[in-house]
């Protein structure tokens, strides 16, 4: 197991975002998140990347208790995560972009840093653009590009959120031919996404919630026959 999520609870006055919410993630798993707007996807990611702290419960990586780490030292164990938002240094080429976060995900030199910057485009398939300014790109490749950029910190537990919204249907495929190539290298990975074909299409086991509880959990489709699922989530009468 890579990642356990224990009794994590996290309030905004008086909202309970994530309420209770327990699970656990697996070595090279794929695991997508599902639920319905405001359900609690992004805080949960922002509790495990540290952004955002935990009210009560707790965070293991790779066996260790992680809970009271900041979210540089999270990624620096190993736990990297792209922005429903892509916000790159925008006046700095793709290839800047990437040798920066190559350099911030751990104490690398600069040689290596630039090395894990081109295989990284090449992973991405941003090699062409690896000059341009990255406030200049279109929707994909700036996609792309918050992928890239959170590849670049080499972590073993990536953190996807929505990252295929707003793509068209071929856009969004080119991008799972990308994610399915980065998790047959063996990186674990946490996916939220609306787009459920996408989801399914690599996902391994799927989490939903709804008001910040776990709805369901278990394979696509035992998860998407689940007649709770069905009926809280897609509007759909058992
Ligand atoms: N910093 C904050 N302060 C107050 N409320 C917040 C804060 N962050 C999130 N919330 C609220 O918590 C709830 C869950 O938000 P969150 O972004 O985690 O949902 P989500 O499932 O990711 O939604 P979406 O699918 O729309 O991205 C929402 O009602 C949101 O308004």
């Amino acid at each position: 197991m890579l990642l356990k999520v224990e009794n994590a609870c996290k309030r905004y006055g008086a909202l309970q975002v994530t309420q209770d919410m327990s699970f656990t993630v697996n070595d090279g798993e794929t695991l997508g998140i599902l639920g319905p707007n405001g359900a609690g996807k992004t805080t949960l990611f922002n509790l495990i990347s540290g952004d955002v702290a935990l009210d009560s419960g707790c965070v293991y990586f790779d066996g260790a208790n992680i809970t009271a780490l900041r979210p540089h030292q999270r990624c620096r164990t190993g736990i990297g995560r792209s922005y429903q938002v892509p916000h790159p240094f925008g006046n700095m080429s793709v290839f800047e972009n990437l040798v920066t976060a190559a350099c911030f995900g751990g104490q690398v030199s600069e040689k290596e840093a630039w090395e894990i910057a081109e295989e990284v485009l090449e992973t991405t398939d941003l090699k062409p653009f690896a000059n341009k300014a990255a406030g200049s790109m279109t929707l994909l490749n700036r996609k792309r590009l918050e992928l890239a950029r959170a590849l670049a910190t080499r972590p073993r537990l990536l953190l996807l959120d929505e990252i295929a919204g707003g793509l068209t249907e071929h856009e969004a495929r080119e991008l799972v031919d990308e994610l399915k190539r980065i998790k047959a290298r063996g990186t674990t990975m946490l996916w939220i996404e609306h787009v459920v074909h996408a989801l399914m299409s690599i996902a391994d086991r799927l989490l939903v919630i709804d008001f910040g509880k776990k709805l369901a959990e278990g394979t696509p489709d035992d998860v998407m026959n689940n007649p709770e699922v069905r009926r809280v989530y897609m509007g759909v009468d058992a």
